[in-house]
């Protein structure tokens, strides 16, 4: 298993760019299995996470053509076979993302549970009630989700219980090739889903109302190719920023968005960063200044999110003062707060919420990455400690996490990969 090497060494200051975002370009490879002609992704991230899903996509028959500079070709007439297995399932919870597109395309599905995870027990009952809301017939068993249609789907209001990001992007690709009319109330509203949504309009899909809660989605007979860059990843970008107001240094991402990352910006804007945003880029300068400690609390999009929540939690550690996280999402999201801890932060835990007092310094300790986000976060601590850290179990990192070690090289950090 790799490791990653950091060394303390002051102020991050310097230019990345953001890579594409991994949790728009997980459903847009699953949107492909809808096509039936060649779809070609743009700006596709090198990601753990993304080598899963075309594994995935292979084993059902879906080979992928590989084109310059990150495009990559799926054409979903290439399905002979509509099973996601558990061995791929259980790497990737983002994988029940094949159910949707396989039920109306193909009329079945089997496809294994994703169970909990790290974070919590994350279930999918909602994307299975929407599925049968709109006629399809699903049992549980053996740990599989086996799922068919008689015919096409049918068009359906549904209405969810709980705002669900993939939940939200598995029924909108079902209703794309559904008859009739669906409505999907109290939708997701995250950029990632408007992504998909004008991805799958560029195959030919009809919807409005993405980026609202309400999208209506008109089923078509049948969607096409056609090409598609997946947006910039606004957590990547986020996390780079967060790392300069921790070193108190200046980091400017290009090639990403600004108008999607407005909670986060405004609460590194409260920490004391100097915030300037220009067509696709964003920096952040500290000008040497000590963050001051943010109150934070997480909720779905335009509100602040969840996987900004373990980085921010690193940077109240290390700020002035002290801050109060509660994280509404997640029921176990907090498994970086035991680590910084060993790094010697202060953060005491009341249920849902950290309370961070911050600390002048943190001092560098073997670590252990749990999950995605709160490797993240150590590695971001890590980069301001004083002496050595070792970040264990980083292959969470590498799922979402595009070339970190050279990224931040680039801003100056002393970082380095151990393979193991
Ligand atoms: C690949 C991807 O895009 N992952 C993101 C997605 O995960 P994901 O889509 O899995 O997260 P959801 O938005 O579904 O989860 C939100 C909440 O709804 C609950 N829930 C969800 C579905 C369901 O059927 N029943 C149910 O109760 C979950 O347990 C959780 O408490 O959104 C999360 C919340 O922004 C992010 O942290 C993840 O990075
Ligand atoms: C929780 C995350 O991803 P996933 O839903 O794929 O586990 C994340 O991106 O922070």
């Amino acid at each position: 298993m790799d490791k990653l090497i950091i060394t303390g060494n002051g102020a991050l200051d310097g230019e990345v760019w953001a890579s594409g975002a991994k949790n728009s370009a997980l459903p847009i490879l699953c949107a492909t299995l809808l096509s039936e002609g060649p779809v070609t992704i743009g700006n596709l991230p090198h990601l753990q996470d993304i080598t899963t899903t075309l594994e995935l996509l292979g084993r059902m028959g879906v080979e992928p053509v590989m084109g310059e500079k990150m495009t990559i070709q799926l054409d979903g007439a290439q399905v002979r076979d509509c099973h996601a297995p558990y061995e791929l399932v259980k790497k990737m919870r983002a994988s029940i993302l094949v159910l949707g597109p396989l039920l109306a395309h193909f009329g079945h599905a089997d496809v294994s549970l994703p169970g909990g995870c790290a974070i919590g027990s994350r279930p999918v009952d909602l994307h299975i009630r929407g599925l049968e809301a709109m006629g399809a017939e699903i049992r549980v068993e053996g740990g599989y989700i086996r799922a068919r249609v008689d015919g096409r789907l049918k068009g359906a209001t549904i209405f969810f219980d709980t705002v669900t990001v993939t939940g939200t992007e598995n029924l909108l690709m079902a209703a794309t090739l559904a008859e009739g009319t669906t409505v999907l109330e109290n939708a997701a509203r995250e950029p990632e889903v408007v992504d998909l949504a004008e991805c799958l309009i560029g195959m030919g899909a009809k919807i409005t109302g993405h980026g609202s809660d309400t999208i209506t989605i008109e089923g078509v007979e049948r969607l096409h190719g056609c090409y598609h860059d997946v947006m910039p990843d606004r957590i990547e970008t986020g996390t780079f920023l967060v790392a300069a107001a921790v070193t108190r240094g200046r980091v400017k991402v290009r090639r990403t968005r600004a108008d999607v990352l407005e909670a986060v910006l405004a609460k590194l804007e409260e920490a004391g960063a100097k915030v300037t945003t220009g067509d696709d880029w964003i920096e952040a300068d500290m000008e040497g200044r000590r963050p001051r400690a943010v109150n934070i609390r997480t909720a779905p999009y335009p509100a602040f999110p969840t996987d900004m929540q373990a980085q921010f939690v690193a940077m109240n550690a290390v700020a002035e003062g002290t801050g109060r996280v509660v994280e509404t999402i997640f029921e176990n999201r907090f498994m970086h707060v035991q680590e910084l801890n060993r790094m010697g932060a202060s953060i005491a835990l009341e249920g849902n919420t950290a309370v961070v007092t911050g600390v002048e310094r943190l001092s560098g300790a073997p670590v252990m990455a749990t999950d995605l986000r709160a490797s993240a976060s150590l590695v971001v601590a890590a980069t301001m400690a004083d002496g050595e850290t070792l970040v264990d179990r980083i292959y969470h990192i590498d799922r979402g996490y595009e070339c970190i070690e050279e990224k931040l090289q680039l801003l100056g950090a002393k970082i380095r990969r151990v393979p193991g």
